[in-house]
C-alpha cells in the first residue's frame, strides 16, 4: 500500500509498468481502473492491465483525433516508460488542439436541417453561420449556355456546357493529383476542415498561394500531365495564357465551396479572367450580386438580390471575366451526400507576378 495517495498519472504509470511487467513475463496482473492517459474512462474495473480492454474502454472521436497511445506497441519495460511519456504528451497536445479545431462534417450533421425546405444545412465559414444553400439561392435565374451579361458594369461569363466531355478525365485527374485538407479559420480562431480536398499547381512549383481565411499557404506544385493537357486546350480555345491551377476534389453532395470572389488584385491583377473546368457530377454554381469593395465591412449581398445559376456538368467549360470578381460573389452549394457522387473543378489563373516564367 503506498503511504499517500499518487496523483493520477503517477498511478497510471504505475498500471502501465505493471501491464508491460505482466505482459513480458506472460502472467496477469490485477489492478483498479480509473483515470488513464490522463482522462477518465468508465471500463471494467481491472481494465488498465488488459490493453485490448484499455483501448476498448477510452473514448475516442471518428476522425481520430482523439485516438489513445497505441498500447499494444509496449512490449519491454525501459522503452516502454519513455515511450509512456512521449505519447501521454502527444495525446494531451492533440486534445488540446482537438479542442480549437471543428470537423466540418460532424458540426453540420448536428445543426440539423433547414426548418423550410428540410435540406442539410451548411456551415457558412467567412460568416461562421449554418445555412440552407437551397433557400438561399432559390431565386436564382439559370443561366444559359454561350456568353451572359451578368450586369451593366461589364461582368461577364461564358458557358460551354459540353466542351471537354471528351475523355476520362474524373479519374485520371483523381489519381494523379496530391490532394490536400486544408482548414479555414474562423473569426474566433478556431479551425475549421474545408468541406473538399484542394490542390495548387503552376508552371513551376514552390510558388506560394494564400486566400482570406485559409489556415496556412498553398504551395504550388508543377503541373501533372492531364491539368497541363487540359490548361493547353483551354489556352487555344479562350486565347488566353493560364500559369496557375487552384483544383477542388468534392467527394460527394455534402462537400461544397462558400461564397467568395476570387478577386486578389495583387495576385491577378484587376479584373481577372479565371476559367473553370467540371468534371464528374453536376453541381449548382450560384453567382450573386454584391455591393460595396471586396474583403471590406460594405461588402454585402446587394438589396436586388440578383442571382444567375450554372448547372456545371461533366466536361464543362465556364469562363468568368470582366468585373465578374468584382461584383458578384460565387460558390457551390451543399446537397445532401449522397445526391451527387465526385466532382472535380480546376479553375485555371494568371497570376501576375509569380517570378517564375
Ligand atoms: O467548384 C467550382 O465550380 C468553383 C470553385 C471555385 O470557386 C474556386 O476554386 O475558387
Ligand atoms: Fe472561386
Amino acid at each position: 500500500m503506498l503511504p499517500h495517495p499518487a496523483p493520477a498519472v503517477s498511478q497510471a504509470f504505475t498500471r502501465f509498468l505493471r501491464a508491460g511487467i505482466s505482459r513480458a513475463v506472460g502472467g496477469g496482473a490485477s489492478g483498479s481502473g480509473a483515470a488513464c492517459w490522463g482522462i477518465s474512462f468508465t471500463g471494467p474495473r481491472d481494465a488498465a492491465n488488459k490493453p485490448e480492454e484499455l483501448a476498448a474502454a477510452v473514448p475516442s472521436t471518428r476522425d481520430g483525433t482523439l485516438l489513445p497511445p497505441p498500447i499494444d506497441k509496449y512490449t519491454d519495460l525501459v522503452p516502454a516508460s519513455q515511450r509512456f511519456h512521449r505519447h501521454l504528451k502527444q495525446y494531451r497536445r492533440r486534445r488540446r488542439l482537438a479542442r480549437h479545431h471543428l470537423s466540418t462534417r460532424s458540426l453540420e450533421r448536428s445543426a440539423g436541417v433547414c426548418a423550410r425546405c428540410a435540406s442539410e444545412l451548411y456551415l457558412d465559414a467567412a460568416e461562421a453561420t449554418m445555412r440552407c444553400s437551397h433557400c438561399e439561392t432559390a431565386g436564382a435565374l439559370r443561366g444559359d449556355e454561350g456568353t451572359t451579361a451578368l450586369d451593366a458594369d461589364g461582368s461577364i461569363v461564358d458557358f460551354l456546357p459540353h466542351e471537354f466531355a471528351d475523355g476520362e478525365w474524373l479519374a485520371l485527374l483523381q489519381h494523379e493529383v496530391q490532394w490536400e485538407q486544408h482548414d479555414d479559420r474562423l473569426r474566433d480562431g478556431r479551425l475549421l476542415s474545408q468541406a473538399r480536398l484542394i490542390s495548387y499547381q503552376a508552371h513551376e512549383e514552390g510558388h506560394v498561394y494564400s486566400y482570406p481565411g485559409i489556415s496556412r499557404a498553398l504551395r504550388a506544385s508543377r503541373f501533372t500531365p492531364s491539368v497541363d493537357a487540359l490548361r493547353h486546350r483551354v489556352e487555344e480555345r479562350t486565347g488566353l495564357k493560364f500559369n496557375a491551377a487552384h483544383i477542388n476534389l468534392y467527394r460527394d453532395g455534402g462537400d461544397h465551396v462558400s461564397w467568395h470572389t476570387d478577386e486578389d488584385v495583387q495576385l491577378y491583377g484587376h479584373d481577372p479572367t479565371i476559367a473553370s473546368l467540371s468534371f464528374g457530377a453536376t453541381r449548382r454554381f450560384v453567382l450573386r450580386r454584391m455591393s460595396g469593395m471586396p474583403y471590406t465591412q460594405e461588402w454585402q449581398p446587394s438589396p436586388s438580390n440578383e442571382m444567375v445559376e450554372f448547372s456545371l456538368g461533366n466536361g464543362s467549360l465556364l469562363v468568368m471575366r470582366g468585373m465578374t470578381q468584382r461584383h458578384w460573389e460565387h460558390c457551390v452549394g451543399k446537397e445532401s451526400v449522397n445526391s451527387a457522387g465526385p466532382r472535380i473543378n480546376i479553375t485555371f489563373r494568371q497570376v501576375v507576378d509569380m517570378g517564375t516564367e
